[in-house]
Order: structure tokens, then sequence, then C-alpha cells
């Protein structure tokens, strides 16, 4: 007998392991590790992943596999393995781990498809009744023609059709006609001879042919024949050529790149790029952290290094912020690999993701470039995986499975003993820690390719506008740099950090906002009972009628929008153009790119925007950078406020003086004293980060120290804090002394769409100190989980502290 082990998805904890399955013998061809199946399960029927196929179980009355999904496998085993390793690492569900790994379309309702990719006579005698010249049909049909599962997998195998998904009434697989020839060139020029004076129009056709021995587009035949059909139908009724329907990919990206060549490297870009082939030509694998300032020529470093991966015939993986992923950065990589190239994102439709998967998951590919979840990309054979902006918190999925692309891409480069490499120009004090204890080899960058310096970074001391009488959002000397810009005809970078919401008060004149003492975040204003909180360790304070510090009475709540700041530039600044980019402006699909486009043809004088324009931006007219408030990130109510404030500033400052001009960068702030501001505007990452790790060790924070943050929340206001108590009450008893225990507060938001929200941290050494009590914790709670609904969720490495 023939068992399938399967993971059901069923999301309940106590049945989270793999279930054995008979496999009908009309279906043993077909199922194998990697295929999805729908088996019954208790009264239901569910859709569930096989993961092994074995010969014998240990219970003796089996259900059997019901149908299959797939007629080919969608995960590779290395993937099958992945998610049983992210279920242990990130407390998930093996089934949304496996989830995880696939194209949205995987999820949605679809219907599948079959396409010959041969032609008709290759098949057998019954098929060709049933296809009856047909190249796409229905799979329901060849159902219910009565076609057995062993053979439709035989034909997916030996490459004579191909099922292809189709979400219902959404993406269809588009197509187009193609001219294909039919018969020898010979032929062709025979015909060429025979054909008489009044057929030119047919002999342009055949000529046009001849040159051109590739399948071509019949719109592009007729244009540049400059044709009408006819002539081609005459051509297609002697036998010469057929008109047949192929798929095209939609390919949002598409457009002819002129290719580029590799460029000599600088000598600081040959010094790093030497260690990361060496470790390529010996199939190992190695953590590298290539630390380079803005504009040190770190991506054609990622190039040169997949160039070297290719001509192994490998594949390699490149993630790219979000946010950073943007014509710009998607043209360097095509214009160098051609059609080798995918490029996963969320700004692509469900169809065209599917489409950029299936180039991958068919080998048409050899990179892929994408966000976040292309760590998953399904290839066999990585030569390099690169994550660039390493410090970027989008690598981490808040969404179960909690995972950090970065420790993906690490169980990937062992698996396939190729390197990673981490970039970024701010590294995050984790990953240089690493690199200082050598468990990263470090590869720095330190000057600009260009040779110009780093933009000269000023900060403003908004206290001081203030005493001058000043009350607006922009200092004096920013508002001068603007207009000397605007008369120059050069642009602005303006950047705002964060879009309205804030939740600290903070004193206009001195700067001072209240810190935990235990904690060293900023305290969290709550309305209900108008008192200051610290959301880590729960402690209390009345909230100041004056600054603490000066005594002043301007203490208050801190934050505008972007909104706001445009009306206030298109007072100050009648005559300029300003583009506006934040969630707003281009929540609309291609909306982002448009903006940018827009800028980049300088059809607007002012780029204001929040952090998505600190990254990534490539304009050469850009001469100044404007910080509104750099205070904005730097007092969340977060343990990484300082550092990603560092992080933040570097970015954009970069953004100004890549090319030819020089740049500018203004930073406005009430703490200009703050190290994190000072580091910054010297451009400083060594001294910052010396300075940042005395206060992490002072504090138990990572890098020292590891974070698991608990969320609970509840409808129930009552409910959700006595819950929460009792889950610290089980830790505290469960959890050993060199564990910290921390809470429970509640959250920055209290409330989100009616749920109140608290939560809980550990900071532990060990993972084996904390693994038993949460999942503990877990059991205990399930029930409550899915009968009341309570939601607990356990992320480990959190960056989401709201
Ligand atoms: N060896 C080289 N010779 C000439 N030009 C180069 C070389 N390497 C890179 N460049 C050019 O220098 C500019 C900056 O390089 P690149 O964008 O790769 O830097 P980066 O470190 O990735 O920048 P950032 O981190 O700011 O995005 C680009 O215009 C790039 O084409
Ligand atoms: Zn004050
Ligand atoms: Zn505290």
């Amino acid at each position: 007998m023939k068992v399938a082990k399967v993971v059901v998805d069923v999301a309940v904890s106590a049945i989270d392991s793999l279930f054995d399955y008979e496999i009908p013998k009309q279906l043993q061809q077909v199922v194998k590790p990697g295929v999805r199946v729908i088996i019954p399960f208790g009264p239901r029927k569910v859709m569930g992943f096989v993961i092994e196929v074995t010969d014998f179980s240990h219970f003796d009355k089996l259900k059997k596999i019901d149908s299959v999904m797939d007629y080919e496998p969608v995960l590779t085993r290395e993937l099958l393995d992945l998610s049983k390793w992210l279920q242990q690492e990130t407390l998930c569900f093996r089934v949304s781990a496996l989830q995880a790994m696939l194209p949205a379309v995987f999820k949605a309702k679809y219907e599948k498809e079959v396409w010959l990719i041969t032609e008709e006579d290759q098949l057998p005698f019954e098929w060709q009744m049933f296809t009856q010249g047909r190249e796409v049909f229905p799979f329901e049909e060849l159902e219910s023609a009565g076609i057995k599962a062993k053979e439709i997998s035989k034909f997916v195998e030996e490459q004579l059709i191909e099922i292809k998904y189709v979400v219902k009434g959404k993406n269809k697989v588009k197509t187009d006609t193609y001219v294909e020839r039919m018969v020898e060139e010979v032929k062709l020029i025979e015909q060429l001879d025979e054909l008489g004076k009044q057929a030119k129009k047919q002999r342009n056709v055949i000529e046009y042919l001849l040159d051109h021995d590739k399948p071509l587009r019949l719109k592009e035949l007729m244009q540049h024949v400059d044709v009408t059909r006819a002539p081609i139908k005459s051509l297609e009724k002697k036998g010469l050529i057929k008109l047949v329907q192929k798929e095209i990919y939609r390919d949002p990206h598409q457009a002819n790149h002129e290719l580029t060549k590799p460029l000599p490297l600088t000598s600081e870009q040959q010094n790093v790029i030497n260690p990361v082939i060496d470790q390529i030509n010996q199939i190992k694998h190695e953590m590298f952290l290539l630390h380079g300032v803005t504009g040190s020529g770190k991506t054609e470093v990622y190039l040169q290094s997949i160039d070297r991966v290719l001509q192994d015939d490998k594949e390699a993986i490149v993630l790219v912020p979000e946010i950073a992923l943007t014509p710009q950065m998607v043209t360097r990589f095509k214009s160098r690999f051609g059609d080798d190239v995918a490029v996963l994102h969320s700004g692509l439709s469900t169809g065209e993701k599917y489409d950029e998967w299936r180039k991958i998951h068919r080998k048409e590919v050899k990179v892929v470039v994408g966000a976040r979840s292309a760590i998953f990309a399904p290839f066999e054979n990585i030569g390099i995986i690169i994550i660039d902006e390493e410090h970027e918190t989008t690598y981490k999925q808040e969404d179960y499975p909690k995972y950090h692309a970065r420790e993906v891409a690490k169980y990937r480069g062992k698996y396939h003993q190729c390197p990673v490499i981490l970039g970024s120009a701010t590294p995050t004090l984790e990953s240089y820690a690493r690199a200082q204890k050598g468990v990263y080899q470090l590869l720095e960058l330190t000057e600009r390719v260009n040779e110009q310096a780093l933009p000269d970074m000023k900060i403003i001391d908004m206290r001081k506008e203030l005493e001058k009488g000043n009350r607006t959002m922009f200092s004096d000397a920013l508002v001068e740099k603007i207009n000397d810009r605007i008369k120059r005809k050069e642009q602005v970078v303006l950047m705002l950090n964060r879009r309205g919401y804030s939740t600290f008060v903070m004193c206009r004149e001195c700067g001072e906002t209240v810190q935990c003492q235990h904690c060293d975040i900023s305290m969290t204003y709550h309305r209900t009972n108008h008192k200051l909180k610290c959301h880590y360790c729960n402690e209390e304070q009345a909230m100041p009628n004056q600054c603490p510090e000066c005594e002043s009475e301007a203490i208050r709540f801190f934050g505008t929008g972007t909104q706001k700041v445009e009306e206030a530039l298109k007072e100050h600044f009648e005559q300029a153009r300003i583009i506006r980019m934040d969630v707003d402006t281009t929540s609309r699909k291609g909306a982002h790119e448009r903006l940018l486009k827009k800028f980049g043809n300088q059809e607007a004088d002012i780029l204001l925007g929040t952090q998505m324009i600190a990254k990534g931006l490539d304009f050469e007219n850009v001469t100044l950078v404007g910080v509104i408030a750099a205070d904005a990130i730097l007092h969340l109510p977060d343990f990484r406020a300082s550092e990603k404030s560092f992080q933040l500033l570097t970015q954009v400052s970069g953004r100004a003086g890549r090319h030819e001009l020089p740049g500018e960068v203004i930073v406005q702030t009430y703490t200009p004293e703050h190290y994190t501001v000072k580091l910054a505007a010297q451009y400083d990452f060594e001294g910052f980060f010396k300075r940042e790790m005395q206060v992490r060790k002072r504090f138990l924070y990572p890098p020292y120290y590891f974070l698991v943050l608990i969320n609970i929340s509840h409808e129930n206001h009552v409910k959700a804090v006595e819950v929460s108590q009792k889950i610290a009450n089980l830790l505290s008893e469960q959890l050993g002394e060199t564990v910290q225990l921390m809470g429970p507060s509640p959250s920055p938001m209290l409330r989100i769409k009616d749920r109140f929200r608290y939560q809980l941290m550990i900071k532990y050494k060990s993972r084996t100190d904390v693994d038993k009590p949460l999942e503990n914790v877990l059991n205990t709670f399930q029930k409550e989980i899915n009968r009341e609904d309570l939601q607990l969720t356990v992320d480990f490495e959190p960056y989401y502290f709201m």
C-alpha cells in the first residue's frame, strides 16, 4: 500500500502533525511530495500538502486521498523541509509556513486549464479525438472525459501538456497570435520564385520570415512588413506558415532594456568582491555583511557576483525592500541580465505574480529580484543570496509565519552551500555586532564611487527658531535654501518621518521628552486616564502640566501630517511645484512609480514624503534634502528608536549629490544635542554603534539579549487584562532565573478594530529557556483562542511594538 504523509489545512495546534492517507491506485503516479491534495477530514473535505510518500503506516485503517490539486509538485523537497524549520523557529502552524511559500493564486478559488505544449499528433488517439485542434481547454473536460490522473501527470512530466491555474474571472492566462514557419528555409526560397509579381505582399512577408527565424507576433509582422492579414492568411493556406495562440507573460516591467556591461571595479569594490567569489568557487556557505556608504557601488558588486554565479549555471535571489523596488532598481538588473530576471513584489496583480513565479518554477529565469517573500523562490540550484538594505524592518513578516527573511536566507545558504550577502550603509546593530565577532565576514566600502564627499549635513535647532519668533515648521535656513534651489532649477527632497500618528509628548522649548527609567523608551500618552505609561514594563506616571526640565508650559503632543506640510509649503513657496508621496497618494496601483517618474522628469521642484522616499532613489538633479522633524522617530516608544533615526538620516541624506552636483542636507530637530543626531550628521556609524551598544547592554536589549513579544487581544477589555495576567503568572512560574519577563502592559495603541491589546515581553539568552514555557502557554489557551475569539500571538525578534 502506498501512503502519503500529509499536512492538513486545519489550523489547530493539537493536530498540527502529519496525517497518513492511503493513495488510491489511480493516483499513485501523481501523488508526490510537494503536491497538494484534497482529503477527507472529519465530516469535511480539506486541502493538504503531501510531505512524504511511503510504503507503510503505523495505523491500519486509513482514509483515502480524494483527488489531487496539482499534477506536478508546487514545492521542492528543500522548501518542504524548510517549512518544518519555520514552524519550530516561529511557533506557527506548518500549513501557514507552506502557504507562505506560494503565490496568492494558490490560496484563491481557481480553475485549471490544460495547455498543449506540443503538436497535437504527439498525443494518443483518444486525446486527439477529444482536444480536436484546441490548444487550450478547461481542465474539467479532461475529468469528465474520464482521462486518468496517471496519464495526465505523465504527459505533464513529458512536457506534452501544462496545467495552469486561473483565478475565476480574474487572471486569464494572456495570449497573443504568433506566426510560425512550417517548412524549411529552402522551401520558402522556392516559393519566392514561384509567387508572381502580383503577390508582392506575400513575397515581402516571406522575405521577412527568412530574416527572422523565431516565432513572430502577428501584430509585429504586420507592422514591420506593413501588410494586412490577407497575404498572411494566403500563406497559411499554402501550408507555409501557421497562426498559433501562445501565452504571453504579463510583465509590467517589460521594456527593451539596453544591455549594460559590467563596470571596471574600483579597487575597494574589487577587495570586497574577492572573498565572495572565493566562496562561490569553493561552493561554500558564508554570511557576508557588506557595509558600504550610500553611493559606494554596492549594487555593482551584487551584479558582478551574480554574473559569476550565472556562469556556473546557478541561480540568484536578490531581496530589496518593497519601497526600494522602483523601476530604476528593476532596470539595473534587467539591463544586466535581460530576460533571465523575474521580479516579485506586492505591486503586481495576483496574475502577474503568478506569471513571475511560474518563470522561476519552470526555470525560465535565473535571477529573482523581489521583496521579502521572494526568499522562497523555488530555485533548486542557488549560487548566491543577496539582501540589500539589510536593516529594513520589512524583512520581518508581521503575519504568521513571523519569519525574518535574513534567517531564511541563512537556512537556504547553508542548504545550497552558497554565500549570503547582507548589504547596507547602516547595518543593524545585530548584524554589525555579529560581524565584529566574526560570525559574519565584514566587507567595507568607505567611499562614494564618484569620489564626491557625502553631502554636508547641517543641524537646525528648532527651539532657537521658536525663540526668534518663527512659529512655522520651516527654519529660516531651510526656507532660504529651498528658494535658492528653485531659482537654480535644482530639486529638493523633503522628508517627514511619519504620517500624523504620534504617541509622545515633548517640550517645544527645551526638547525634553519623558522617558521610562527602566526601559529607556519614551512614555506613551494615554488619553483615557490622561497618564503616561511605559508599554514595556507598565510603569505609569501623571501627565505633567509643565516641562519637568525647564518648567515651560509648551509641553504637548508632537506630530504633523504630510498634508499639513504640503499646505504650508504652498503658502511659503507659491511658485514651487510639489509632489506629495505618502500612503494616501500612493495607494493606487502604479501611483508610486508615476510620481517618481514625474519627479525624475523634473516636473516638480519639491518631493515631499514619508520615509518611503528615503530609499534607493537616484536623481541627479537633487541637491538639497530636508528633514522636517527628526524627533518624530527618535521618540517612538521602541528601543530601536535611535537606531532607526540614525538609519533614516543616513539613507535620506544619501539621496543628495549622487552625481555631478554637490548635495546638502538640513535636519531640523528640537534635540540637536542627542548623540544620534550628532553622529548621523558626521556619518559616524562606528561611533554610533559603540554608543548605542552601551545602551543596549545596560537595558538588556538585542544584540545582548533576544526578545520575544507576546500580544494578547480581546473585544472584552476585562477579559484581555485577565488573560494577560494569567499568562504572565504561568510564565513566571516556568521561566528560569536568567530570563526577564516584563508586563503585561497595554500596547501603545490600546484599541484597534474594537479589540483591546496587551503585551508581554521576555528578554532571554537561549531559546531553550523559553521554548517549553511558551508552548505550554499556547496549548493552555488554545481552546479559548478557538472558541472565545481570544487572539494570542508570539513574536520572536519583534520589530513592531505598537
Ligand atoms: N566601478 C564603477 N565604475 C563606475 N561607476 C560605478 C561603479 N560602480 C558603481 N558605479 C555607479 O555609481 C553609482 C552608485 O552606485 P550604486 O547605486 O551601486 O551604489 P549603492 O552603494 O548601491 O548606493 P545606495 O546604497 O545609495 O543605493 C551608480 O550610478 C553606479 O552606476
Ligand atoms: Zn522644557
Ligand atoms: Zn519601562
